[in-house]
């Protein structure tokens, strides 16, 4: 073989080739089919051969003899796939399947790159069941590998600030991310059980309903509104939502994009399995058709209070996102790609929100979290404090349904703050701040009630003015008048009558002297 290879000249030997391959596929009865590493963008492995590897490192590690160990892609596991020449078998409805792994060098002189190496997966069957194979069994392959590959990978939080630093031939993307390695899970959400379970059995059916939704052809997607005063969870649901269906979190900073173009851009960048998250939408953009107007004609005396930020005009001229934008990226022909996706809005005044955003379609469920239950808290004792009954209990029971206190401060108090801090004094604790919250409540109430009595009188004393007619008026004017003439009249006669007797007594004073003399 050496021999020939080294005599035969060039063209007559690629020519032998070429017929000894076709004549020995001939007689073959097993048909080849190859899965190349190289793909058309660069430094990118094809996806195809990355899916037949995830499917293999589920098969590989049961029956292969030498496997190759690596972290996975976006992974903190270890992931096991076939070592160089290695075989594995499969079955598929009863048929049998081989895989091998190759590496092939590409020795082309053309290359650029001299021995490059490319990897490669060769599925081989037999030749009766091309059609199984073809039709049905690439399908499963391609099915259960990105399946294995979205549960084994580490999930990510996504932020709408694009990575600049990146050269211009790598692939830049609108999101940048990190991993998501929020703990919370829906065990540890304060809240009351029932309700808990309600939402837990909404999001499963969801994600357990592709077939469900084709059928009735809709959009695989399901909106959320989490209203409720700030720090009752509604950032912790979140990343407990994330949690329990193993989705990816899409921050979504309306303020951060441009306009419609760019939003749009946003939500087609985003992938299936994922919760695309607007914290705060009231306060994210001046989103409703009415303030806009409001602003526009009373800018001068409503904004009195609002001190203009610097640069604010020319952000407003920059953003443009418009309240149209966003509900045709929610619940328009643009919210159908991806699929498998949940939208969620958190608020604190849920009332500020413009109705078309929040109507059914758009947010199919609204969850109110509200002021801390005592089922609620039930819930933080067993969580921070290991606690499921307590004599100090019936207390606290008593306190929550007195006055509102929201999670986040029974949290706090739950917490141990030193070594020495047990369950007594933690309840202690809390005991201290629900009175402390039962006495400001009343204290805030007694000042309004005096506030709102102060502007009782003066809308009374108001109407009283009102209510004396014209005349009433204008008759008490002119007694008055007549009063003073008349006290002005008095005054002047006795001023008179004082005089004469003074007159009369200087008269008589004279005669008498007169007299005398
Ligand atoms: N229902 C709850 N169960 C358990 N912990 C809670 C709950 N509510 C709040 N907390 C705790 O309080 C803190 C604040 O909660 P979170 O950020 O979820 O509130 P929020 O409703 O998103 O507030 P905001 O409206 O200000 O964004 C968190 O550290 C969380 O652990
Ligand atoms: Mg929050």
């Amino acid at each position: 073989w050496p021999i020939f290879e080294r005599s035969c000249p060039d063209g007559l030997r690629r020519y032998f080739y070429k017929y000894i391959s076709i004549i020995t596929g001939y007689f073959n009865p097993y048909i080849d089919i190859s899965f190349s590493d190289v793909s058309e963008v660069w430094f990118k492995s094809s996806d195809a051969y990355l899916t037949v590897e995830t499917y293999l490192s589920n098969k590989a590690p049961k029956s292969a003899k030498r496997l190759k160990a690596e972290l996975g892609k976006d992974s903190s596991k270890v992931v096991l796939s076939l070592d160089v020449n290695q075989r594995v078998m499969d079955e598929f409805r009863g048929v049998k399947i081989w895989w091998t792994s190759n590496k092939d060098v590409n020795t082309s002189r053309f290359s650029g790159y001299p021995n490059e190496t490319t990897m490669s997966y060769m599925l081989t069957f037999h030749k009766r069941y091309r059609d199984l194979i073809v039709e049905s069994y690439l399908e499963h392959v391609m099915k259960e590998g990105k399946e294995i590959g979205v549960r084994n990978r580490q999930r990510k939080l996504y932020t709408n600030c694009p990575n600049d630093k990146l050269p211009w031939y790598m692939n830049r993307s609108l999101w940048s991310s990190i991993f998501f390695e929020h703990p919370a899970n829906f065990e540890r959400i304060g809240l009351d059980p029932k309700r808990k379970q309600e939402i837990v059995d909404d999001l499963l059916t969801f994600s357990n309903s592709k077939n469900y939704y084709e059928k009735i052809g809709k959009p695989w997607k399901r909106g959320y509104l989490l209203y409720g005063p700030p720090g009752t969870g509604k950032s912790t649901m979140i990343a407990a939502i994330a949690n329990l269906l193993n989705y990816d979190v899409y921050d979504l900073e309306l303020t951060a994009v441009k306009d419609n173009t760019e939003l749009r851009k946003l939500m087609i960048e985003t992938t299936a399995k994922s919760i695309i998250v607007i914290e705060d939408v009231d306060c994210s953009l001046d989103l409703t058709g009415q303030r806009k107007k409001k602003t526009k004609k009373s800018s001068d005396d409503d904004d009195e209070n609002e001190i203009p930020m610097k640069g604010a005009k020319e952000e407003e001229k920059s953003n443009k996102v418009t309240l149209s934008g966003l509900l045709n990226v929610i619940d328009g022909l643009w919210s159908a790609c991806g699929g498998e996706r949940l939208i969620i809005f958190t608020t604190n005044y849920m009332e500020k929100l413009d109705p078309a955003l929040i109507r059914k379609g758009r947010m199919d469920k609204h969850i109110e979290l509200s002021y801390c239950s005592f089922e609620a808290f039930k819930v933080l004792a067993k969580n921070y404090l290991d606690l499921e009954n307590h004599p100090l209990f019936d207390t606290i029971q008593r306190l929550i349904g007195e006055t509102k206190i929201i999670p986040a401060d029974v949290a706090e108090n739950l917490m141990p703050k030193s070594s020495s801090d047990d369950a007594d004094k933690c309840l202690s604790k809390l005991i201290q701040a629900l009175e402390q919250a039962k006495e400001e409540a009343a204290k805030k109430k007694d000042e309004e009630e005096k506030l709102k009595e102060e502007e009782a009188t003066k809308k009374k004393n108001a109407g009283e003015l009102k209510g004396l007619n014209v005349k009433e008026v204008a008759q008490k004017k002119e007694n008055d008048e007549v009063k003073v003439k008349e006290e002005d009249q008095a005054a002047k006669w006795k001023d008179e009558d004082v005089k004469e007797e003074e007159e009369d007594q200087a008269a008589k004073g004279k005669d008498e002297d007169v007299k005398v003399e």
